[in-house]
């Protein structure tokens, strides 16, 4: 057994079981035995080494799988630092102790602090210092930092504020998080808060200019209310300048805008910084004047704009010179809101610019109900056009040699339902300025032509146009529609025109007659003698006839010049083939007269007053078929 207990235990048990009762072994029997335990082990080994191998397969494959999420994580890493670090704003994530754990590269840029000197890691307190440090935040900020820590670490709350930073300004929000950590986030202002700024000084000053504008001038006006309350007096000067628009037009818009930003110096030169100056549009300007005894100061003041103002300017090689007109109303006996008393500073200003220009006037109750009364007259003229109450009326205009009847001339009329039949003196003006003279003249051509229509062959009819129908495009147009709408020669249409034609851009104005003179029509200067230069109009234009004012036929038998004017401008006509006639005439020695000054045509009650269509047609059918002429004389 000694021997046994040295032997493999396995062995052993082989031996025992091949082993016979008499103790003898047989040996083909261990044999077999051995032999199957060493196949037995055998097995197990190829086993254990397929297990090995599956194993180190497994722990491969994990390994790999390992490292794709490495290195997807690496990927997710980096595109979130890069994320971070090209945000427009600077992150700081806390942890729960505090600690920066997350810090993007634009937060030092942010926090006005030198690059890498934030770094994850640093508590709370550590990053505040370098902020300190950098000197970008004075002690109440830091007091407000902290404070805003303890709010948010402590209640878990968000919290935003703007904070000036030498020239920067910058935008903290603060945003707990679920760990009991905290997220803040900066954002540079600056530029936006600039932006900002700019907008709502646009929105409330005049670009050209950057004075005040209408919204701003309003609200200056509103505090002067409110002091005023408390017995400061102010007053509003509305200034217009005269001449403006001729300049404008003359040497074009960037002189004109250049003149409107040299008037603004020399008014901002009069003015208190405690005043306001605003532009309202195109070359009017606004004036608070506040806290000052009124009216004198507001007179002083007035003066003061006139004479800097009126002073020549020098503006790209032009010498520029134009005035201003003044309207002041006082607060608040003028007007107890800041619309009406600056719509009664304008209604001072229309007296102003109506007594002459560069002068000043103050508002006066009165001017209210004759303005009110004017914008009724507007609304009624408006009216009238719609309900067709207006009429032509027709005068005669009669060859002096022969007496006949050559045309007539026609004279609008307003045929009111209260005030009966108003003359168009009474109401062209008003026409002309507020832009109804438009579509009215046009109606007078198109009737005109309709009613000449009727006439003989050799008859034509005159029409006055305003200044205003030439300045508006279209007039050409209406004309041509008008003769070819009543089948009317162009020769038997005649257009009186006067000097304030001439007036206006000469270049526009020649272009507009030389094309109705194409369309065989005939140009008239009207009034001739009465404006300062119809001399020179005569040159520049091939005028067809010359009317001579009434004012000098009237005269005509008295002692004094008018004689030697109707001869002047008889002769005047003669030698540049123009036909002159007569207006006004009244008597047959006045006839007599022009006949020897060799005038060649004359209108006036001496033929006949103006009358209506049919009285015209009546008139001509008298006289038969024509030449028509008068007995007179
Ligand atoms: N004292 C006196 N007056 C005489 C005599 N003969 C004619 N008249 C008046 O003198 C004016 C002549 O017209 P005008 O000089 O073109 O002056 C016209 C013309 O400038 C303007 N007007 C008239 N109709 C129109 C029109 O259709 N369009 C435009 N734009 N203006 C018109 O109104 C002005 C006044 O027209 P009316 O009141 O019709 O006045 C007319 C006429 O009635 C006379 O012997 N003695």
């Amino acid at each position: 057994m000694s021997e046994n207990g040295r032997m493999h235990r396995l062995y052993a048990a082989q031996l025992t079981k091949v082993t016979s009762a008499a103790g003898e072994v047989n040996l083909p029997d261990l044999a077999k035995v051995v032999s199957q335990s060493y196949e037995e082990a055998d097995r197990d080994r190829t086993r254990t080494q397929r297990a090995m191998r599956l194993m180190a397969e497994e722990v491969e494959e994990a390994n790999s799988k390992l490292r794709k999420t490495i290195a997807a994580l690496q990927v997710q890493n980096d595109r979130f630092s890069a994320a971070l670090d090209n945000m427009s704003l600077g992150i700081a994530m806390y942890d729960a102790d505090e600690r920066l754990v997350v810090a993007n590269q634009r937060l030092c840029d942010v926090l006005c602090v030198p690059p890498g000197s934030l770094s994850v890691g640093m508590s709370y307190r550590d990053v505040v210092a370098v902020c300190t440090e950098a000197q970008h935040f004075g002690d109440a900020l830091t007091k407000e930092i902290y404070d805003v820590r303890r709010r948010v670490f402590k209640t878990g709350s968000a919290y935003h504020f703007e904070e000036p930073r030498g020239n920067h300004i910058v935008a903290v929000t603060t945003r707990a998080l679920n760990d009991g950590g905290c997220i803040l986030t900066f954002e540079d202002m600056t530029e936006r808060r600039k932006a900002e700024a700019q907008v709502e000084h646009m929105a409330q000053h005049d670009a050209l200019t950057n004075l005040a504008n209408r919204s701003r001038l309003r609200t200056r006006l509103e505090e002067s209310f409110t002091r005023a309350n408390r017995g400061e007096s102010f007053a509003v000067l509305c200034l217009d300048l005269d001449r403006f628009k001729a300049v404008n037009d003359t040497l074009g818009h960037a002189v004109g805008d250049e003149l409107l930003r040299a008037v603004t110096a020399r008014i901002c030169s009069c003015i208190r910084a405690i005043d306001t100056a605003a532009r309202l549009g195109g070359d009017e300007f606004a004036i608070v004047q506040v806290g000052v005894e009124q009216p004198q100061e507001a007179t002083a003041l007035a003066r003061r704009l006139i004479e800097e103002v009126s002073k020549a300017y020098e503006i790209q090689g032009h010498t520029v010179a134009v005035g201003v007109s003044i309207g002041i109303a006082i607060g608040v006996q003028d007007g107890a809101l800041p619309e009406t008393l600056l719509k009664n500073a304008d209604l001072a200003l229309y007296r102003a610019k109506a007594e002459g220009r560069g002068t000043w006037r103050f508002f006066e109750t009165e001017m209210d109900a004759r303005m009110q009364a004017r914008r009724r007259l507007e609304l009624d003229l408006r009216r009238a056009l719609v309900e067709r109450e207006f009429d032509l009326f027709y005068q005669p205009l009669v060859q002096i040699g022969t007496r006949e009847i050559t045309g007539f001339e026609a004279l609008l009329r307003w045929r009111h339902p209260e005030r009966g039949m108003v003359p168009p003196n009474e109401f062209i003006p008003l026409a002309e300025e507020t832009g109804v003279i438009v579509p009215l003249g046009a109606w007078v051509i198109e009737r005109a032509c309709e009613e000449a229509a009727k006439w003989p062959e050799h008859i034509s009819v005159a029409v006055n146009v305003s200044a205003v129908q030439f300045r508006t495009p279209g007039l050409v147009d209406v004309v041509t529609a008008a003769l070819a709408r009543w089948g009317l020669a162009g020769a038997r249409l005649e257009i009186e025109i006067t000097e304030s034609i001439m007036l206006q851009d000469n270049v526009t104005t020649l272009g507009i007659l030389r094309r109705l003179q194409r369309l065989g029509v005939r140009i008239s200067m009207d009034d001739f003698g009465t404006g300062y230069s119809s001399l020179s109009y005569l040159r520049s234009f091939p005028f067809d006839k010359i009317k001579i004012d009434q004012s000098f036929i009237r005269d005509l038998t008295s002692q004094g010049g008018a004689q030697a004017i109707v001869s002047a401008i008889s002769g005047l006509g003669r030698s540049l083939g123009m036909r002159t006639t007569a207006e006004g005439v009244e008597t047959a020695e006045q006839l007599t007269q022009l006949r020897a000054e060799g005038c060649t045509e004359a209108q006036g009650y001496l033929f006949g007053r103006p009358m209506t269509g049919k009285e015209a047609l009546e008139l001509l059918s008298v006289q038969g078929p024509g030449p028509h002429s008068f007995a007179c004389a």
